[in-house]
């Protein structure tokens, strides 16, 4: 998106892309921004940064995305990134069972260093390597719900399921807001109202402050 162009969202999410390294994270991110496959991608050093508005059920919310590196050495840096998420991606590669282990310790990250109440996906990444894989979509759901996770599968290689992980994400986080379980103005939520709710409340507020008429 060109710098020049302006966009009014109403919301604004902060989330986090998590996970093991080499899981596809980045590409996950690439996929969804630039909405092709990221063929050469290296380790993430530190975190990586994106941002996308997308519409979710007529709203149009601006998901700015901080994609973490998965390498242990980094642990220290990504973990500062975590605090004040709105919601999160949680990936592993199903063609990885090690990637698949690792994922309790990664949710204990997420759910005590970002808010307690984040709303996390669970990413199965590299669908498109069926031969391969070593976790099944059945344990992979029962991990989900046992914790309380939404789950998808996904290629960030063909791009199936990757625009719908972000939005399942997004469109939950809304519908907490809109039945009042998350409040947007509580410091910490990762969630701030966008320049159009700006507006909304300023031309809203200067309607309630225009004076009586005297004549
Ligand atoms: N076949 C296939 N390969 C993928 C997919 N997603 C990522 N890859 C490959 O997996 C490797 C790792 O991808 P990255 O996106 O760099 O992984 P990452 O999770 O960001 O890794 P770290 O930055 O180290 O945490 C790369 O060689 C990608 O080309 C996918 O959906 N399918």
């Amino acid at each position: 998106m060109s710098e020049s162009y302006v966009c009014f969202s109403d919301f604004l999410f902060k989330f986090l892309v998590i996970g093991s390294a080499g899981t596809g994270k980045s590409c996950l991110l690439h996929q969804f921004i630039e909405n092709k496959f990221k063929a050469e991608s290296s380790h993430t050093i530190g975190v990586e940064f994106g941002s996308k508005v997308v519409n979710v059920g007529g709203r149009s919310v601006k998901l700015q995305i901080w994609d973490t590196a998965g390498q242990e050495r980094f642990r220290s840096v990504t973990r500062s990134y975590y605090r004040g998420a709105a919601g999160a991606l949680l990936v592993y590669d199903i063609t990885s069972r090690e990637t698949y282990n690792a994922l309790t310790n990664w949710l204990t990250d997420a759910r005590t260093l970002a808010s307690p109440n984040i709303i996390i996906l669970l990413v199965g990444n590299k669908k498109d390597l069926e031969d391969d894989r070593e976790v099944t979509f059945l344990e992979a759901s029962r991990f989900a719900q046992e914790n309380e996770l939404m789950f998808l599968e996904t290629s960030a290689l063909s791009g199936e399921n990757v625009e719908e992980a972000f939005l399942k994400c997004a469109k939950s986080i809304l519908a907490k807001i809109e039945t009042g379980e998350l409040d947007p103005e509580r410091i910490g939520s990762g969630i701030q109202y966008g320049d159009a709710s700006f507006r909304r409340l300023n031309r809203q507020q200067q309607q309630q402050r225009r004076p009586e008429c005297s004549c």
